[in-house]
């Protein structure tokens, strides 16, 4: 815990930006700064709102191809104004500007140190050899709204829980226009997804991450999957730094477009699926120049839930590749996973 806490201290303050050793990544994992640009699939989600079919049936077939390829796109005219993109972004920033003292009145002090935490800090560091990432962030439950600890909440900015509040409810919806689209896009009912309780649980995570001198030595964040069916991510406007992996070109940036929200997908699609989908890994770099800030919306089923291939997505002669288990199961161990740069999927392969 003493480490926890330390490690707050340590990034907010360090605004020389220079970071301590034990940022410093091992050899093989260092970043390259100057990763090319990937042709990330854009999904112009607008026939929402023009009900045209013939559209509907283009953006899903390019949805089943980057989730084959990518795992990933970006989503525009999915009706959420850039001014009120802009507004959140905003005051995430207001918020990680404030001074670390005033921040850490959102930090509980007294969680099991490798499970989800809920506010302000850090990750879990879990051994002295654990290399750290180089990133502030602020968690909090947001669905469903039972589960909200608004103690947790900034006060400040003032407008934070109003702002997030009116985000979510248009998010909220765009989740389930994405969520039919996927099952359209795999010959599902459309439906079936949403009516599974495929938005069991949501978690935003806003991140920060402070320029730094050595960035081709640290990671602001290291290689992962999401352990989420799927996650949002509202990029920063200004700062890339979001890299994800592809088989044929290695690492890529993910461009920034401020009018869109990337769309990765996480274990669970990959499970579902039994591999036609991919649960995308990525990581973040960061640079000695700008701060960056993204907010990611983490989607899991219902703890409850089933989490395994579905029958109908196995494909003739193909093989289970993933063992049946509960969401609840496949949780358990993905805080220590993710501390120990362990993927947990690997876990129920058979
Ligand atoms: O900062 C980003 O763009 C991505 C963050 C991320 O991968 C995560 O929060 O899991
Ligand atoms: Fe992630």
């Amino acid at each position: 815990m003493a480490d926890l806490i330390e490690k707050d201290q340590e990034i907010a303050l360090k605004n020389d930006g220079s970071p301590t050793k034990r940022f410093i990544r091992n050899e093989s994992d260092r970043p390259n700064l100057e990763s090319p640009l990937g042709r990330i699939p854009i999904i112009d989600l607008s026939y929402v709102e023009s009900k045209d079919l013939d559209q509907r049936q283009v953006e899903d077939s390019k949805l089943k191809s980057a989730s084959s390829f990518w795992g990933l796109f970006q989503v525009i005219g999915h009706g959420i104004p850039t001014s009120l993109m802009d507004e959140v972004r905003n005051v995430q920033r207001l918020f990680f500007k404030l001074p670390p003292k005033e921040k850490q009145n959102y930090t509980i002090a007294d969680s099991k140190i490798y499970e989800f935490k809920e506010g302000y800090g850090s990750d879990p560091v879990l051994s002295d050899e654990q290399i750290l990432d180089w990133n502030d962030k602020l968690y909090l439950n947001v669905h469903p709204e039972e589960g909200r600890k608004m103690d947790l909440w900034p006060q400040n900015p003032e407008s934070f829980k109003e702002k997030m509040f009116e985000f979510n409810e248009k998010v909220m919806i765009i989740m389930d226009e994405i969520f039919k689209a996927v099952a359209r896009s795999l010959g599902l009912d459309e439906f079936y997804f949403v009516n599974n309780g495929i938005k069991g649980l949501i978690t935003w995570r806003f991140n920060y991450y402070p320029l730094c001198s050595k960035a081709d030595l640290i990671l602001g964040m290291k290689p992962h999957s999401d352990a989420t069916s799927i996650t949002i991510i509202l990029q920063d406007d200004q700062v890339s730094g979001l890299e994800v992996f592809n088989d044929e070109f290695g690492w890529v940036k993910v461009p920034i477009r401020p009018d869109a929200l990337v769309v990765i997908l996480g274990d669970e699609i990959q499970i579902m699926t039994n591999g036609q989908y991919k649960n995308v890994l990525h990581k973040v770099v960061t640079n000695s120049e700008k701060e960056r800030i993204s907010l990611s919306m983490f989607v899991h089923s219902n703890l409850q839930n089933v989490l395994g291939p579905i029958d109908e997505l196995i494909e003739d002669g193909k093989p289970k590749l993933y063992k049946t288990t509960t969401v609840k199961n496949y949780q358990d161990g993905v805080m220590a996973n993710f501390a120990n740069g362990k993927y947990s999927i690997d876990a129920i392969r058979v």
